[in-house]
């Protein structure tokens, strides 16, 4: 998948596209639906399928800190868009410039003469240029005038509730991380690299993987029973800590994991953290040993959890137990 940073990084061999345009926060089943619906199009008029997205989120521009949490970063957006096929991602850096951008620049200058688009899938509430002026309505209109043809997405639904990030985190907050997977398509991850923490951990018998979640807020918190991947060919159970670690006056929220009977290093590496269970908050303890008590209770119940989960798993489908 091509990756265009920037419009200024628009050639003119990029012309000729279809498009569809948003957040695309968690390449959910929504997004998935809408992705392959522009893919068959590409396919069939002979163009490289586009997606233009914006980082930072819109949101994160204008509303700060009361941005929503992201589900994704933008490396793993990369990543899930490559992976249903998009051959094109245009990521477009949300500055107070482009925000002042109207909503006849956006389509003009833009959609026909940068992109030279030629489909257009939006969903029909979306809203575009300086003022949120710019609307489905227009679209169609200047489809018309400049020959494109703007079709807006069919809601793709779960149980009847039409599947949306923000439908995903907020499932995350309640932490039904069963209704957040069947939304996502799979189970919820956090993906990052693990960096030196104070090293603390260790010298209560529990050495932790630290992923700092940088600038990104994350839409869950407290302590999970995990499964963490690409370290070795099989998932390592294990538990870990989202939060900001009061008791030992942590001040940047990470994520820290502890893998069951794991030893070797793991600095530098990147790992994707799956969150399968969730066991607590996070609290602040009065003593380190306290703390150390209450993390070998989690690390238990996490292994009980897991290897239950897992048994489960195993068992037939044709309702014959195992002896
Ligand atoms: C399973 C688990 C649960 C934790 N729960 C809490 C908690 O409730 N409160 C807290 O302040 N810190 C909690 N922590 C974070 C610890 O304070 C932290 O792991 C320890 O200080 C080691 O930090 P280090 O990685 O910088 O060495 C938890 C960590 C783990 C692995
Ligand atoms: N469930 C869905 N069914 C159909 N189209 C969808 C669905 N969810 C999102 N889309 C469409 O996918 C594109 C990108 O969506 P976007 O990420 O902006 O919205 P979203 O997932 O609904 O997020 P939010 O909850 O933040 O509004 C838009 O065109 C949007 O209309």
């Amino acid at each position: 998948m091509e990756l265009i940073r920037g419009i200024h990084n628009i050639k003119p061999e990029h012309h000729g596209s279809v498009v569809t345009i948003g957040n695309f926060d968690g390449v959910h089943l929504g997004h998935q639906a809408v992705l392959r619906q522009v893919l068959a199009k590409a396919r069939a008029l002979g163009l490289p399928a586009t997606v233009m997205s914006f980082e930072p989120q819109p949101l994160e521009l204008f509303a700060g800190d009361k941005a929503p949490a992201r589900l994704t970063c933008f490396r793993d957006k990369y990543l899930q868009l490559k992976q249903v096929g998009v051959e094109r991602l245009l990521c477009i850096n949300f500055n107070a410039h482009f925000a002042d951008m109207s909503a006849q620049d956006f389509v003009r200058r833009l959609l026909v003469e940068q992109l030279g688009v030629k489909f257009l899938v939006v969903g029909d509430d979306f809203r575009f240029g300086k003022g949120r002026c710019g609307d489905f309505a227009m679209l169609v209109a200047a489809g018309k005038e400049f020959g494109f043809t703007v079709v807006s997405t069919q809601s793709f639904c779960v149980s009847e509730q039409r599947v949306s990030s923000t439908a995903i985190r907020q499932a995350l907050v309640n932490d039904d991380l069963l209704l957040a997977e069947s939304m996502l398509g799979r189970p919820y991850s956090i993906s990052g690299r693990v960096s030196h923490g104070r090293k603390l951990g260790r010298t209560i018998g529990f050495p932790t993987a630290n992923v700092p979640l940088k600038r990104r807020v994350s839409p869950v918190s407290g302590v999970y029973a995990v499964e963490v991947f690409g370290v070795e060919g099989a998932p390592i159970p294990g538990v870990a800590n989202v939060g900001h670690r009061p008791t030992v006056k942590g001040v940047r929220r990470q994520l820290e994991v502890y893998l069951f009977d794991f030893q070797s290093d793991l600095y530098g590496r990147q790992i994707e953290v799956v969150l399968r269970h969730k066991l607590r908050d996070e609290i602040k303890f009065e003593s380190f040993d306290a703390l150390k008590a209450q993390i070998e209770r989690d690390a238990q119940t996490a292994r009980v959890w897991l290897s239950e989960r897992n048994n489960v798993q195993l068992r037939p489908s044709n309702g014959i137990e195992n002896q």
